[in-house]
């Protein structure tokens, strides 16, 4: 089948690849002329496991062709997938500029019979709105269908090629076929597609997000309690997760979720519910504890340095919002960084990916180190922000020699709290109890 992608970021990439590793003909269009010349002359623009290989094995059998123009991109097309960014407007809504604004350009171009999809994460009613853009230049045939997205960056070709689920959206039996079609390989291999309307289709993403944001702001809470009544979040998990209505997944606490998804589309949903005048008060209360324990390290290391940061040095290891990608889109790490320099300390941080992305963003205010251990040197104390798995069992010893302080303020709970102790660190995490040796402290 050909399809067009339109909007080649990490979900049309990935969308386009996979379809096109399942036998599709896939045209990706971006407006960004530069990613387009690099991704047509074999230059992958994101990080993400496993892509690479599908996409150069795609291009090179002429599966997949990048644009910047709409209208080559669509012509032959009998699928387009929308996959254009949904950012957060003023008010904290979705901003439907970019798929509006498509979808009336598709309208001036459109000859036939076509599916339009929304792959992009869109509030309930859009897909009326997308069919009224493309309708002010268009009066013959279409269908426009919700197939929300639920891959998670850092295993997004897995989630791709094998979902738990895939959600089709539509009333249209025309439109229910063709996309029926399109997943049929998906269906012989044993993933189950669900049908519905376009506006439960359109809800059950914000649902998804929303509820594991839920999920963690709640293992946070229950963090906080630990913290102040003695007991460890670790078992706390393991008790509860192993209770299969609860289920072990999406319980770990830490410093808060981030990414270019769960803040704005809970943030989203919330506004949409006040617009349908139903005030959403659990996902208040998520948002507020989540913008709370992003800074959950802060207070400790304050309280640890007598409230003085001034001219202390702090080693970050991680930076990316979560491992396995370069995106630091809403990143704890971020925000920590932030606090640090504003109470006149210095940070020299460590990333296997995503260092390129904040050097981007802060210049030459941080140092950004040559490997985890490089950031270590004359450190006053070692934050971990992100739970990359190299960052899980490092060499301590390396780790005491390089350091000024054996102090550790872990925000992923990466070690165990009893072995730490042993090699005498002061070591703070998440929802578990502190430990601090008296004689390794030099202020
Ligand atoms: N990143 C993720 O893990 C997931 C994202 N989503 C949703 O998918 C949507 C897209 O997200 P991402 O792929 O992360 O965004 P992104 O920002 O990585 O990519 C969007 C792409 O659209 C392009 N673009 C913007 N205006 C355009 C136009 N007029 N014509 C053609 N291309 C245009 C941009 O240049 C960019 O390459 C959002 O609604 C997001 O909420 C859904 C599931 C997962
Ligand atoms: O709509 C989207 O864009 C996507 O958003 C998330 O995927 P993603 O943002 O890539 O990453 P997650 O693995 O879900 O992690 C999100 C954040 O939650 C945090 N998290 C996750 C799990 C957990 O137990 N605890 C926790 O703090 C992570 O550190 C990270 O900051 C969803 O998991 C995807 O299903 C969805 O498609």
């Amino acid at each position: 089948m050909k399809i067009a992608v339109v909007g080649t970021g990490y979900v049309g990439l990935v969308t386009g690849t996979c379809f096109a590793e399942t036998g599709n003909e896939v045209t990706c269009v971006d407006i960004d002329s530069k990613k387009v010349e690099r991704l047509s002359n074999g230059e992958i623009t994101i990080y993400e496991p496993g892509l690479e290989k599908l996409f150069l094995r795609n291009l090179k059998e002429n599966r997949l062709q990048f644009t910047t123009s709409l209208e080559d991109g669509i012509r032959d097309a009998k699928i387009v997938f929308l996959a254009l960014p949904t950012p957060p407007g003023e008010d904290g809504s979705a901003d439907l500029k970019y798929i509006l604004g498509v979808s009336e350009e598709i309208g001036k171009l459109l000859k036939d019979y076509k599916v339009l999809v929304d792959k992009s994460t869109v509030p309930v009613g859009t897909a009326e709105k997308v069919k009224a853009a493309v309708r002010k230049n268009y009066s013959g045939e279409f269908d426009v269908v919700s197939n929300p997205e639920f891959l998670r960056e850092g295993v997004a070709v897995d989630d791709f090629m094998k979902p738990d689920r895939v959600v089709i959206g539509t009333t249209s039996e025309r439109g229910r076929k063709v996309m029926g079609d399109l997943y049929a390989p998906f269906v012989r291999s044993g993933n189950p597609v669900i049908y519905m309307d376009e506006r439960s289709a359109e809800l059950t993403k914000y649902a998804a997000n929303s509820f594991l944001a839920t999920k963690i702001s709640f293992m946070n809470e229950i963090a906080q309690l630990c913290e102040r009544v003695g007991a460890d979040v670790d078992m706390v998990r393991l008790g509860i997760g192993s209770d299969d209505r609860i289920g072990k997944r999406f319980l770990f606490p830490g410093i808060g979720y981030g990414g270019s998804c769960f803040p704005k589309d809970v943030q989203a949903l919330v506004k949409s519910s006040c617009e349908a005048d139903y005030q959403f008060r659990i996902l208040n209360a998520v948002m507020e504890v989540n913008e709370k324990q992003k800074l959950h390290l802060i207070p400790k290391i304050k309280k640890y340095f007598n409230d003085d940061l001034k001219g202390k040095h702090f080693a970050l290891w991680g930076l990316a919002f979560k491992p396995n990608t370069d995106d630091i889109r809403e990143a704890p790490a971020l925000y920590i960084i932030e606090e640090l320099l504003a109470a006149g300390a210095t940070v020299s941080a460590f990333d296997p990916e995503a260092m390129k992305n904040v050097q981007q963003l802060l210049g030459d205010q941080i140092h950004f180190a040559e490997n985890q251990y490089e950031a270590l040197k004359g450190a006053d104390a070692l934050i971990i922000a992100t739970e990359w798995n190299e960052f899980r069992t490092p060499d301590f010893l390396k780790i005491v020699t390089s350091m000024k302080n054996k102090t550790i303020f872990d925000g992923r709970n990466l070690f165990d709290v009893s072995a730490i102790s042993e090699l005498g660190f002061h070591y703070e995490s998440v929802g578990r109890r502190s430990i601090s040796p008296n004689s390794n402290h030099k202020n």
